[in-house]
């Protein structure tokens, strides 16, 4: 089985191959065009971060990829085929994602949990299933291993029994990620997975993500946390107003003087990152704590001890079985 650990992976060769192909993308929702004409690509093995304001049409512009959405103009391509609009055919295809808002199953365990996110891999029929035929029992062995393999990876094995509603916040975010990989992505999106989380998550969140690409996952990001971003990726997209403002590496776009003045504001001093690596060094060394994306934290971040509720959004806290 793999652990990831604080070590960050070394970056695979490059390979410029597309797996995203997103062609003048644009949603209209009546009168107000949330995204308009966007472009993007995402190559196997790149870390892709979309960024920009709030309401700029981020969210709006992932819903579009993953089928939820159909744009109203613009096409979507997974590995040079164009995506159905069906969310579910494109988790089969090759594209996972997670939610802004945690969406879990609260009352199935954390094993429950990634085991759902392996139906798309699955082939066994309900008559199979029903008959518990030696096949069907083959595959959900086969499936078990594998949902415990993700929750090896990302650190939660240990409470693969735990119910997903009493995990702390940090975990449940993993434990959608676990589960957005279960379906064994080329592509995984993943929507603000830091938010709500302290330096010490974010940071392990940076190389859960890192370990993601290195087993061969692209991936793109949307975050608010700009050092996590600029940490992070090897290109960075700006939204504004639902159009790309800029497109480049870190650098670039950190000094773009449209990006600082639409969004960015006062640029950066210093190494992004110096800060919090102090603060997550003086936290470990009081704690005694072990780090690493597989180490869970423990802590509830958002403060709500339920587990169950997102700390920026506490309103569009919800569940899977909540809707
Ligand atoms: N289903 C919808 N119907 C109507 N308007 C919508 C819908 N979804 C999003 N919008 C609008 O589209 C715009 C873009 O919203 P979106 O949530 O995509 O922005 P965002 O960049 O993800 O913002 P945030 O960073 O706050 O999550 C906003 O003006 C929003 O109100």
């Amino acid at each position: 089985m793999t652990t990831t650990t604080a070590t960050t992976p070394p970056a695979p060769a490059t390979d410029d191959t597309p797996v995203l192909t997103a062609t003048g993308v644009t949603m209209r929702f009546g009168g107000l065009t949330a995204v308009r004409a966007v472009d993007l690509t995402v190559s196997a093995h790149e870390i892709v971060g979309l960024i920009g304001p709030n309401g700029a049409g981020k969210t709006t512009f992932f819903n579009c990829l993953t089928g939820l959405y159909i744009p109203t103009e613009g096409t979507v391509t997974y590995r040079d085929t164009v995506l159905p609009p069906k969310p579910h055919l494109v988790t089969k295809a090759g594209v996972a994602r997670t939610f802004q808002n945690i969406r879990l199953f609260a009352n199935m365990t954390v094993l429950e949990n990634v085991l759902v996110g392996r139906h798309t891999r699955t082939h066994e029929g309900l008559f199979s299933a029903l008959l518990r035929t030696p096949r069907f029992h083959r595959a959900e062995t086969a499936s078990t291993r594998r949902a415990m393999e993700l929750l090896d990876f990302t650190g939660l094995a240990p409470k693969a029994d735990h119910l997903a509603r009493n995990l702390p916040y940090g975990e449940q975010r993993k434990l959608e990620i676990a589960r957005a990989l279960a379906s064994d992505p080329g592509l995984l999106l993943l929507d603000e997975p830091t938010a709500g989380m302290n330096p010490q998550e974010t940071r392990a969140t940076e190389a859960l993500v890192r370990a993601i690409r290195a087993q061969g996952t692209a991936v793109l990001v949307i975050e608010h946390d700009m050092r996590f971003i600029f940490n992070l990726c090897d290109r960075v997209a700006v939204l504004v107003q639902g159009e790309k403002l800029v497109e480049g590496t870190s650098d670039v776009v950190q000094a773009d003087e449209r990006v600082i003045a639409a969004y960015l504001g006062t640029p950066f001093e210093g190494a992004p990152g110096e800060e919090e690596l102090a603060e997550v060094e003086a936290a470990e060394a009081g704690a005694g704590a072990t780090t690493g994306a597989g180490a869970g934290t423990g802590t509830d971040t958002a403060g709500t001890g339920t587990g169950t509720e997102t700390a920026g959004d506490p309103g569009a806290a919800r569940t899977e079985e909540d809707r």
